[in-house]
C-alpha cells in the first residue's frame, strides 16, 4: 500500500459560490473582462493566478449527491470530492479502512475479473493521505466519483444480503449487525434501502428523505419507494400513489437497471474468489432527460467493500 504525502491544501467547501472565494480577487477578479485594469499585468500576478486556478481544481468539497453512510462535516470525516472527478472516502479507524483497501488493491489486479463486470466497480486510485474534512490528516481511499458525468442524478442506496457481516465479524459486530437487520427491512428482504434522492424538476430540486424515514422503512415503504424512484409526478413526496411512468425505461428494457442486475447476478453466482458482504448497489439515473424524452442513462454499481473478504480457500 502506498501513500502519498500532503500535496494541497484542501478547502473544505459545500457549494460552488463559495469556490471562487478560492481566488486572489485582488490579483485577478474571476468575471473581469479582456483589456480590464485588474488582469494580471506581470509574472507575479500570472504565477499567483496559475498557482490558484490548479488549487482551485483540486479543491475539494463536500459531495451533493452523496445519499447514504459517514457524512463529511468540520466536527466528523466523511467523502470529499474534487472537480478532476475523484472521490476520497476517509479510512474508518479500524480494520474496515485496511480491509477496503486491501479489496481495492486486490480486486484491481486481479486479471479474473471480467470487463463486464469490473465497470459495476468506482475506478480505484489507491490510497492518500490528505486533509479530510475534520482538519485531521488522515488516510483516504481514492475513487472514481460515480457521479461526477451526471447533470441531476436519481439514486437510490441499497444495502444488499440477508447477513450483513464478514465471515470474521466478531460476536459483538454480529449482534449489532443483527439488531440493525431485524429494525430494517433486511430481514424480510434480504436488503435495505440506506438512502435516496429524487430529481423533481429544476425549481423544486430534488425529494431527498432524511436517514432515519428511510431505515425506518416498511415492506410496504421500500415498495413504494420503487415506485417514487420512478415517478413523474413532481408532488412525489406527498407519497399519494405515485405514477411509475419511467419504470419501463429506467427498471426495464436491454439497458434498464433490471438488465445490469441480472449480469451482475450470474457473475456472483458463479464467482468463488470474495465473500461479498454488507455491500451496497447504486441505482442511478437523469429523471430530467427521460421527461424531455431522451435516455435515462440508467446505471447500476457496487460500492461499500468494508466487509469483503478473499476467500483463500479456493
Ligand atoms: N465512488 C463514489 N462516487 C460517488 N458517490 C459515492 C461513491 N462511493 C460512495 N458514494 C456515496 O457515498 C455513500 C456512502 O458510501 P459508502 O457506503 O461507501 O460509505 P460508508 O460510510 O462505508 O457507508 P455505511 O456507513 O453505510 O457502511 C453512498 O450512498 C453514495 O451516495
Ligand atoms: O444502516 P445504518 O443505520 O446507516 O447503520 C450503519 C450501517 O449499518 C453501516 O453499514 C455501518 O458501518 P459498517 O458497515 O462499516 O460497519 C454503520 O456502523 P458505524 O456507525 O459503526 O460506522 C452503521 O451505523
Amino acid at each position: 500500500m502506498m501513500y502519498d504525502g500532503l500535496e494541497v491544501q484542501n478547502y473544505i467547501t459545500t457549494n460552488k459560490k463559495n469556490i471562487t472565494c478560492g481566488f486572489n480577487n485582488q490579483h485577478f477578479p474571476h468575471n473581469s473582462s479582456s483589456g480590464n485594469s485588474n488582469q494580471p499585468t506581470f509574472s507575479l500576478d500570472l504565477f499567483i493566478f496559475r498557482t490558484s486556478f490548479i488549487q482551485i481544481l483540486k479543491m475539494l468539497k463536500i459531495p451533493s449527491h452523496q445519499v447514504a453512510g459517514h457524512h463529511a462535516s468540520s466536527a466528523t470525516r466523511g467523502p470529499l470530492i474534487d472537480d478532476s472527478g475523484r472521490f476520497y472516502k476517509p479510512l474508518q479507524g479500524d480494520e474496515r479502512g485496511s480491509a477496503e483497501v486491501t479489496f481495492y488493491d486486490q480486486f484491481t489486479s486481479n486479471t479474473q475479473i471480467p470487463d463486464h463486470i469490473r465497470k459495476f466497480f468506482p475506478i480505484y486510485y489507491g490510497t492518500k493521505v490528505m486533509q479530510a474534512s475534520d482538519g485531521s490528516e488522515h488516510p483516504h481511499i481514492v475513487l472514481e466519483d460515480l457521479t461526477t458525468h451526471r447533470e441531476n442524478p436519481t439514486i437510490m442506496d441499497i444495502k444488499i444480503g440477508s447477513r450483513t457481516w464478514g465471515p470474521d465479524a466478531s460476536n459483538a459486530y454480529i449482534e449489532k449487525c443483527m439488531k440493525r437487520d431485524r429494525e430494517t427491512t433486511t430481514v424480510k428482504l434480504g436488503f435495505r434501502i440506506s438512502g435516496l434522492q429524487i430529481y423533481i424538476n429544476e425549481g423544486v430540486g430534488y425529494y431527498k428523505p432524511t436517514r432515519d424515514l428511510v431505515l425506518k422503512s416498511s415492506v410496504d415503504d421500500v415498495r413504494l419507494f420503487f415506485k417514487k424512484f420512478v415517478s413523474s409526478d413532481p408532488n412525489v413526496e406527498s407519497g399519494m400513489g405515485p405514477d411509475r411512468d419511467l419504470a419501463s425505461v429506467v427498471y426495464g428494457g436491454p439497458n434498464g437497471i433490471l438488465a445490469q442486475l441480472l449480469e451482475l447476478k450470474a457473475w456472483f453466482e458463479d464467482q468463488t474468489i470474495y465473500h461479498f458482504s454488507a455491500c451496497s448497489l447504486l441505482f442511478m439515473f437523469e429523471k430530467g432527460l427521460v421527461l424531455e424524452g431522451g435516455s435515462p442513462n440508467a446505471q447500476v454499481k457496487i460500492i461499500d467493500f468494508a466487509h469483503v473478504t478473499e476467500d483463500v480457500t479456493v
